[in-house]
């Protein structure tokens, strides 16, 4: 547990001498003066290359980055997290989505309890239930193949198989399509359950509690039209459960044999490893599944092992303080040159902000600084359309991950040159920037007056010296995917431990879903609402008038 704040570690104070003069240095120059700067700031490994050298750092802002790292205990509190350690202290939990991609030869016990042989039973089990899905000996009520997968779930329940699906569909069987239903809002389901067919539909609740509200609402809905067209003896075949809850789910009618567990050791937005990837492992089989468990594994052991000066995940985590605690960057853009990645900055930001979103350091004191930034983002090249003005010309500092892969899984010719052609482009533009000089001579070149120039040359100057990395794989597949994902969980973990937080807990969630149970009580009973403010009571009266 780190008793000092982030501000008095030595290794801090240093930086932050080095930042005096770091935060002059201009990208154009160090670029200039290191032919060899992409290789001396760029590494390899588990299929993916990480290009850090677009970043306002020298070898030696480097190395003290890593110098904080160790001094805030990044490796002890990697260790005890792979060793089984229960590092998530304010729920007494093991931390344990490593132990869900480990082989079958791997030995681990938590509590007397053998982890590995827990996770590889259910593992065969979802490779069992997915090739009968799959080959379509398993039939719906009425004799026919199952066609449609709806996964009903939230939060990590929902965000990790919806993104990895959409990243991995075109490795996706061809016959199933996938769909995911999460919110309450009556509006997401009602429209879905128009576009099936009940006899070919299997539905997955998906809940680690098997209390979430939106989830159980949304199993019930569903269950109740499924009754409209079947008998419940057609339901077995039609809705499994994956939870850590068998009680709640044999108490909503699912058989245990329908059920697929995990365990408390698994965070929900570290789930996609366990039992509820199974929309991926039915999407792409469970041999790919594998795969997908055996890139991040390989990520697993590059953290594990690799020195820190040369350990992917403590780079990009490391560059990402840099960034917030020195440059005071606000949030920072994740950027997919990839439309199968649409959903991995959504991703992101439940992994990222709900892990380290907190405001308090795991011994209970305020932090001396904000931590997490905000993620956000979107593909290429649509945000370049949209908001990479202010990336390029605003006054705020966004750093940007570049994610991108060399080799498409289509075959339209000319498209994938001009996407990796913009990715490219928008680093480049970022580091160089475009100077008062250079737009001057540009302007005056193709014949327009001196006014003019001069009127124009601020709005066309671009400052650069922006930060980018740039993450590329050969190809998106199950492998490089689960890389991927595993370097951003492991620098969730880094910059958790420098900040000093609990990434593993999510306190922060409770309070709203506390207070819409009472004034959901308030809209649909009785009940007068009258202990709020006079904002809420008179939002809660128009409801009650509206809905009852
Ligand atoms: O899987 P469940 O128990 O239904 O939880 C679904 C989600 O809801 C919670 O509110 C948490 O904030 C998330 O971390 C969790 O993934």
């Amino acid at each position: 547990m780190h008793l000092t704040d982030l501000t008095a570690t030595e290794s801090f104070k240093s930086l932050q001498q080095h930042y005096a003069d770091a935060r002059t240095w201009q990208m154009r120059d160090l670029f200039s003066q290191d032919s060899q700067r992409f290789e001396h700031f760029s590494i390899e490994t588990a299929g993916l290359l990480f290009d850090y050298s677009k970043n306002r750092v020298s070898q030696e802002t480097m190395r003290m980055l890593v110098e904080l790292a160790r001094e805030r205990g990044v490796e002890q509190l990697r260790d005890a997290m792979f060793a089984g350690e229960k590092i998530n202290a304010t729920e007494n939990r093991s931390v344990l989505h490593t132990a869900l991609r480990a082989p079958r030869t791997a030995t681990l016990r938590v509590d007397g309890q053998d982890v590995t042989g827990d996770v590889h039973a259910v593992l065969d089990r979802i490779h069992t239930f997915t090739d009968q899905i799959r080959s379509g000996q398993w039939e719906g009520y009425s004799g026919r193949p199952i066609t449609d997968i709806v996964n009903i779930g939230i939060g990590g329940s929902y965000l990790g198989p919806k993104m990895a699906c959409q990243a991995l569909r075109s490795f996706s069987h061809p016959r199933l399509s996938m769909h995911f239903v999460s919110n309450v809002d009556g509006h997401d389901l009602d429209a879905l359950l128009q576009t099936v067919n009940p006899e070919t539909t299997l539905f997955i609740i998906a809940s680690k509690t098997f209390t979430t509200m939106e989830t159980m609402m949304n199993a019930q809905s569903a269950r109740s039209w499924f009754l409209k067209h079947a008998s419940q003896a057609g339901l077995p075949r039609h809705f499994v459960a994956v939870s850590t809850n068998t009680e709640a789910v044999k108490a909503f009618g699912i058989d245990p044999n329908n059920m697929f567990p995990f365990w408390d050791w698994v965070g929900g937005r570290y789930s996609v490893w366990s039992a509820i990837g199974l929309p991926v492992a039915l999407a792409i089989g469970c041999d790919q599944f594998r795969q997908f468990l055996d890139g991040a594994h390989a990520m697993d052991q590059h953290f594990r092992t690799a020195p820190l000066e040369k350990n992917m995940p403590i780079l990009l985590a490391m560059l990402g303080v840099w960034y917030r605690n020195f440059f005071n960057a606000a949030s920072v853009s994740i950027a997919p040159y990839h439309q199968d990645l649409a959903y991995f900055p959504g991703y992101l930001q439940q992994l990222e902000m709900e892990s380290n979103g907190k405001g308090v350091a795991a011994n209970g004191v305020r932090l001396d600084m904000p931590g997490c930034p905000v993620i956000w983002g979107d593909t290429g090249t649509n945000g370049q359309h949209a908001y990479f003005q202010m990336i390029h010309q605003g006054l705020d500092l966004i750093p940007v991950d570049f994610i991108t892969a060399l080799k498409p899984t289509h075959y339209l010719p000319g498209h994938h040159a001009a996407l990796l052609a913009n990715c490219f482009a928008q680093s480049e533009a970022l580091m160089r920037g475009k100077t008062p000089e250079e737009v001057r001579r540009e302007l005056q070149g193709s014949g327009m007056s001196a006014e003019q120039t001069e009127e124009l040359v601020p709005h066309k100057t671009f400052p650069g010296n922006r930060p980018s990395n740039t993450i590329m794989m050969d190809q998106l597949n199950p492998s490089s995917l689960g890389a991927l994902i595993a370097l951003y969980e492991h620098k969730v973990l880094v910059q958790g431990a420098v900040w000093g937080v609990n990434s593993f807990d999510q306190w922060g969630v409770e309070l709203g879903k506390v207070l819409a149970k009472t004034i959901q009580n308030e809209i649909t009973d009785s009940v007068q609402p009258d202990r709020h403010d006079s904002s809420t009571n008179a939002l809660i009266a128009r409801a009650k008038a509206a809905l009852q």
